[in-house]
């Protein structure tokens, strides 16, 4: 928590993020200095919940939820910190915020009547949330699907056939039919649970989720974050209704109408919120959004200027005014700028997997104050791809700890020696220092394979400027290695601060780099086939 006095009268905006491990909550001012930041981590603020990384997860049925209650109780528990501290709600003039992405929530016909006569003697949680798990009468589902589920093989499997296969859908809704995206999911909910199906009045995404506690009243799902849904016609800009259709039965009305102009105000915030916190009348809600088409938002992209988020999951989001869907990626409106698409490629196995390998390589004995020190010192001493001669065999690992997305398989860890005549070779292990560099360059590789069609409309095909963001961004061995694999002509920066000053990149910004290294990038640009073939042979091994 971090508060600082402020000039007085000085209006201040309210940024919330509700992502997968924490909800976050960062006020700033016009001139978009941050005064404070409140921080909710689900497993240890609210062990109650007993979840592990935000999330509950079923092996068995490789599904992945989040408990509603939890981020309720999490929004009270974030607001009445800061009033404690003594936070001047009252000053806030406006505020927005981010979700994870695909979620849904499912509200009964009582939401809206409990949204808008909230009781400000009384918590959030014990008038929306009932007693079995939390949950009465405002939700018909106590659960939200995380995006890291992969129980919906089935009904991506509908999608696909319905429209004529991958590359028709990706045409359509931007992406392929993935196990996340929030059109297949309502589709299990449906055929699981026809009954709580038939109690569901409206569908919400997290982002509008969040909005609708605060507004008093069920939002709009919002431009950008609509196309992660497998639902939404990107050609036409409508809900596509031949894939309402074949999700559940009247869906369209159950999700409402889309906000489609950005940064709408939608109305001023609830008066439980300015009874209960001393909010002002005046307080603005404007439209909420996924996290990652907020990310996108946080820096004036120039054409080829990458972003990449380490956080929980790893992106790499891109600006372009050019839609060219295909199955390797998504497209997304851009949240703001009509006639831009934000490109994105988004790994499960981000934060997770490098945690796992560190541990397995680690042992406790050598652990310092840094978690990541001796991690970090394994991938810095080994060399690119683990070869320090020739006449050595270049090292491939791919290691997936959960199921992936990108590209769509099962769990497991692969190695693969490249011998100088390029032929591959599946072995049992690395050295400890091979397995660190090793993560870090296949999670690399993946996105430079990807975002090749994009890049490569500039010689060489790299992103002009990289900015890394999340968790991890702060890590030195994580970068370099990123930064050889990917290049970046004008280098790569990582974002110290997300609120800028009026965006002056002074002090807000740090260059960790040169992005391209002669000789480096040209390296992992010649195991690109081979790794694409080390994919091909693990997504047929299934
Ligand atoms: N110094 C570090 N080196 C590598 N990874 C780190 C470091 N610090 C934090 N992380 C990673 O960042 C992850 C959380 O990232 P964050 O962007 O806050 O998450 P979220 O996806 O919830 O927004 C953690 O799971 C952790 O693995
Ligand atoms: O599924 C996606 C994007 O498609 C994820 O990026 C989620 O949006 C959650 O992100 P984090 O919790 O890692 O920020």
């Amino acid at each position: 928590m971090l508060s600082s006095s402020l000039p007085p009268l000085e209006q201040l905006y309210l940024g919330l993020d509700l992502s997968t491990q924490q909800l976050k909550c960062l006020a700033i001012t016009g001139s978009l200095s941050m005064v404070h930041e409140e921080i909710v981590t689900f497993d240890s603020d609210l062990p109650h919940y007993g979840t592990k990384k935000g999330v509950h997860m079923d092996s068995a049925l490789n599904e992945v939820t989040a408990p509603v209650a939890m981020w309720i109780e999490a929004l009270d528990l974030a607001l009445s910190r800061m009033k404690k501290a003594g936070f001047e709600f009252g000053r806030v003039r406006g505020v927005s915020g981010a979700g994870q992405q695909h979620g849904s929530v499912f509200w009964s016909e009582e939401a809206e009547g409990a949204l808008g006569g909230l009781d400000p003697g009384k918590g959030l949680m014990e008038q929306l949330a009932g007693e079995e798990n939390g949950l009465g009468g405002v939700f018909t589902w106590e659960r939200s699907p995380n995006w890291q589920d992969h129980s919906t093989q089935a009904q991506c499997d509908a999608f696909e056939r319905h429209v004529g296969g991958e590359e028709i859908l990706a045409g359509i809704t931007g992406s392929k039919a993935h196990h996340r995206f929030t059109g297949p999911q309502i589709l299990r909910f449906y055929q699981r649970f026809p009954g709580r199906y038939e109690r569901t009045s409206r569908i919400s995404l997290v982002s509008s989720f969040l909005c609708s506690l605060l507004l008093g009243r069920i939002a709009p799902i919002d431009i950008g974050d609509v196309c992660g849904m497998n639902l939404w016609d990107m050609r036409s800009n409508t809900w596509s209704q031949e894939l309402l259709d074949l999700s559940a039965p009247d869906l369209g009305s159950r999700l409402g109408g889309v906000e489609m102009q950005p940064g709408k105000h939608l109305g001023p915030v609830s008066g439980y919120f300015v009874k209960r916190f001393g909010f002002s009348e005046e307080c603005i809600i404007t439209s909420f959004t996924g996290d990652n088409p907020s990310t996108i938002l946080a820096l004036p992209l120039r054409p080829l200027d990458a972003i990449i988020s380490l956080g929980t999951s790893t992106t790499l989001l891109m600006a372009t005014p050019t839609y060219f869907p295909s199955p390797s990626y998504h497209l997304f409106n851009h949240p703001t700028d009509k006639g831009l698409y934000m490109f994105m490629l988004c790994y499960c196995n981000g934060a997770s997997a490098r945690e796992k390998i560190r541990d397995e390589i680690i042992s406790a004995s050598t652990s310092s104050s840094d978690p990541w020190k001796g991690f970090n010192e394994k991938a810095l001493s080994t060399p690119p791809l683990g070869k320090r001669l020739k006449t050595d065999d270049a090292k491939l690992g791919i290691y997936f700890p959960i199921p992936e997305i990108v590209p769509n398989v099962r769990a497991g860890t692969w190695r693969y020696r490249i011998s100088p005549t390029g032929n591959l070779k599946k072995v049992e292990s690395f050295d400890s220092g091979a397995d660190a560099r090793a993560i870090i360059e296949s999670q690399a590789l993946s996105m430079r394979l990807r975002a090749n069609p994009l890049l490569s409309t500039s010689t060489p095909a790299q992103p002009q400027r990289v900015y890394l963001v999340g968790g991890a961004s702060k890590n030195p061995a994580i970068t370099k290695v990123l930064r050889q694999v990917l290049g970046g002509k004008e280098g790569v920066y990582r974002l110290d601060d997300f609120v800028a000053e009026r965006w002056e990149e002074g002090g807000r910004i740090v260059k960790v780099g040169e992005g391209y290294e002669e000789g480096v990038w040209e390296r992992y640009g010649d195991v690109l086939g081979a790794f694409k073939e080390v994919e091909r042979r693990i997504g047929s091994e299934e």
